[in-house]
């Protein structure tokens, strides 16, 4: 599930779409959904989402990339990564160790379950790509077909999850209470959900939101909210860890044990915790790029949750410093556990705003805000000095802002 400032995701479906040309490009028009029936339920309870462009944005791609490739790329984009990216931390272990391990796994997991078919001999590969042996690929699959047990006429129970929620259930994770918005009346521990995600619109306000009150009761009727918006968005099915009550009583815990995915990428949850960190490619490859050596000094200016200054100080051997600045303190607290989990030690972490921590020759830097516990306040020399910068505030993980300096900041 993607959104960004040129597209939004939509159920709605080609066949919906009046489709114009106008000066040799086309946008998109949605049309009323058509009136629901069981033979249409199949189509309902299903994963097939499409991207509504912002026509000029749209227009532009079109331009660049031609009408076939950008309706490739635009429906590619609907889909989640069908693989899992793992960084070696190989100050601990090796690839091929931790790949043995993952395998090993397999033997203690259930026959057919989603883990299993994913660990298979084969599926687990290390990344060829010169001077990224740490780097190990975790194959899934999907889309995969879910009976909902539509056939019998009945509705399904459901749950409908945030849309963060589901980006990470399509990852391989479970549901988790706080990303439970909605669910149907009577759903007892135990039974079986058929989960969907509800998508962020735009509001009168002109800002995004989902409109739908956490708690909401689902009766699974067309007069159920957002009901024609879910069409086409069901991410799969799972097993209900609490009654509807519970979910929205507790504030934390799994929800709902999701054993049927859409897309089937195993959890790396509590898995081989400190000796591989679950980190998409792009962001891998950025900290690779800025070559860092041992003993130098580096400053990552946006650093929470920790992942590329966990990978620029493994490059490091963990000699030398890494300074790891964020904004955050609850974040900075985060950067500090990933370094402990991981046994590193050359990293020093500050709560900065990093905008103010760039100082004129004849003025001391502002660091007027309040430092964490275990933290000290940087000096001028410690926040200036370095041989390379990561600037990451965006989560862009594709390597923009990282740079190396030659020169003092
Ligand atoms: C995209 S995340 C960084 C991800 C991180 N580089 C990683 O690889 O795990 C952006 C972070 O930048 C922090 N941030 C944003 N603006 C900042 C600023 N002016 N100074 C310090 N931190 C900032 C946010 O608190 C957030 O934790």
């Amino acid at each position: 599930m993607r959104r960004a400032s040129g597209f939004v995701l939509s159920t709605i479906r080609t066949t919906s779409f009046a489709r114009r040309r106008s000066n040799g490009n086309f946008c998109s028009t949605p049309l009323p959904l058509p009136q629901m029936d069981h033979q249409s339920d199949s189509e309902r309870y299903d994963f097939n989402p499409i991207l509504r462009w912002n026509p000029e944005v749209e227009r532009y791609f079109i331009h660049a990339y031609g009408a076939d490739h950008f309706s490739r790329i635009s429906a590619a984009l609907t889909y989640p990564s069908r693989y899992s990216c793992i960084r070696v931390n190989s100050l601990k272990t090796t690839s091929d160790a931790v790949i043995e391990k993952l395998q090993g796994i397999i033997g203690e997991t259930e026959i057919g379950s989603p883990l299993e078919e994913s660990w298979k001999d084969g599926r687990i590969t290390k990344c060829k790509i010169p001077g990224l042996d740490y780097v190990v690929f975790v194959k899934g699959s999907g889309p995969c077909a879910i009976d909902y047990g539509c056939a019998s006429g009945a509705p399904p129970k459901e749950v409908i999850v945030s849309r963060k929620c589901a980006e990470a259930v399509l990852r391989g994770a479970q549901v988790y209470v706080p990303g439970v918005l909605a669910c149907s009346a009577h759903v007892e521990k135990g039974d079986t959900v058929a989960v969907s995600v509800a998508l962020e619109q735009r509001m009168a306000d002109g800002g995004w939101a989902t409109g739908i009150t956490r708690g909401t009761v689902l009766q699974g009727l067309q007069t159920d909210p957002h009901y024609s918006e879910r069409r086409g968005l069901y991410i799969g099915q799972g097993k209900a860890m609490l009654s509807r009550a519970g979910l929205f009583r507790v504030t934390e815990g799994i929800a709902v044990d999701m054993n049927n995915r859409v897309f089937k990428l195993p959890s790396f949850h509590d898995v081989l915790e400190g000796e591989i960190f679950l980190q998409n490619l792009p962001s891998i490859v950025a900290a690779h790029a800025l070559d860092p050596k041992k003993g130098e000094r580096i400053l990552d200016m946006c650093a929470a949750p920790g992942g590329k200054t966990t990978a620029i100080a493994n490059l490091m051997e963990d000699e030398g410093e890494v300074v790891a600045v964020d904004r955050s303190h609850n974040k900075v607290l985060d950067i500090q556990n990933l370094a402990a989990e991981m046994s590193l030690t050359c990293i020093t972490t500050y709560k900065l705003d990093a905008l103010k921590s760039v100082s004129r020759a004849n003025e001391s830097i502002d660091s007027g805000v309040p430092q964490i516990s275990n933290s000290v306040t940087p000096t001028e020399k410690q926040m200036s000095v370095h041989d390379g910068l990561c600037g990451d505030k965006n989560c862009v993980g594709n390597g923009n802002g990282m740079g190396k300096l030659t020169t003092a900041m």
